[in-house]
């Protein structure tokens, strides 16, 4: 059987000795080819859990098995088919957007790398902007090319950190078609962390629900709103993150 996209086993952060975990003990299986979304309030340990299966961050204790790699011993295995994108990390801003894809093209080793550059400017609509540099774009442009970025590799597992965070609402419904015809086309999986519930009800097959750290709620979004009794998740979310039990929000 297939290995699945990750596997996640009492993963846990302390950043400050003796202070509480950033991220508590968080365990799940993702398969592949499918979204999931990590939902959570400000300080909930998105970020930190995002690091942390890039291995970015090393845990305080736990393991994470991305595509049935060890990211404590097999890293590098593991990160040439895997990609992210994040708002907190910029791209090299002398370079120009095509500039830019090469770079990543060349440290991914990807095959046949301008036709697949050209794809990616056609897909993501860069062209009017891929020969400037990449300091000059606006925020919403940026985040474009780092959502190009992160395909560059045809990634099997793909962690994005609010992907359509600055984007006007349209060209947030265009990058998430074009997420959503990414995994339909390859078979990824799609981990993202977003505060769009929205986007979550889309594109998510499985929602985890992060509160200090911990996975207090998951389920399809689907299941999510009929155990809560609520028409959207945004509703869902504050229920969770106001600390209100099931029975109550019933
Ligand atoms: N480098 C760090 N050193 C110490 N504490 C940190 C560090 N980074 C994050 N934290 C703390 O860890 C906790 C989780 O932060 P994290 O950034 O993972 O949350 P998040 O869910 O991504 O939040 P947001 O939605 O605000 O981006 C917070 O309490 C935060 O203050």
């Amino acid at each position: 059987m297939e290995t699945p996209a990750l596997l996640v086993e009492g993963l846990t952060k302390t950043y400050t000795p003796g202070a509480r975990p950033a991220v508590d003990g968080l365990s799940f299986t993702m398969p592949r080819g499918e979204t999931w979304g990590l939902l959570g309030g400000n300080g909930a340990g998105k970020s930190t859990t995002i690091a942390m299966l890039l291995g970015l961050l090393v845990p305080s204790s736990g393991r994470v098995l991305a595509l049935g790699h060890d990211m404590a011993t097999d890293r590098f295995a593991a990160l040439a088919r895997m990609n992210f994108s994040s708002p907190y990390i910029a791209l090299p801003h002398r370079l120009t957007v095509r500039e830019n894809l090469r770079v990543y093209g060349h440290l991914y080793g990807v095959p046949e790398m301008e036709r697949r550059i050209a794809d990616l400017v056609a897909e993501f609509d860069l062209g009017d902007f891929a020969d400037r540099p990449a300091g000059q774009l606006s925020a919403g442009q940026k985040t474009r090319v780092a959502l190009a970025k992160a395909l560059i590799n045809t990634p099997a597992l793909l962690l994005l950190d609010e992907p359509t965070a600055s984007l006007d609402p349209d060209t947030g419904d265009w990058v998430r078609s074009a997420l959503e015809r990414y995994r339909a086309e390859t078979g990824a999986a799609i981990l993202l962390a977003s505060h769009n519930m929205a986007e979550v009800e889309r594109l998510c097959a499985n929602v985890l629900m992060l509160k200090g750290g911990r996975v207090v709620d998951e389920g399809s979004p689907a299941a999510l709103l009929a155990k809560y009794g609520r028409d959207d998740l945004e509703e869902v979310f504050l229920d969770i993150a106001r600390g209100r039990e099931r029975a109550e929000a019933l």
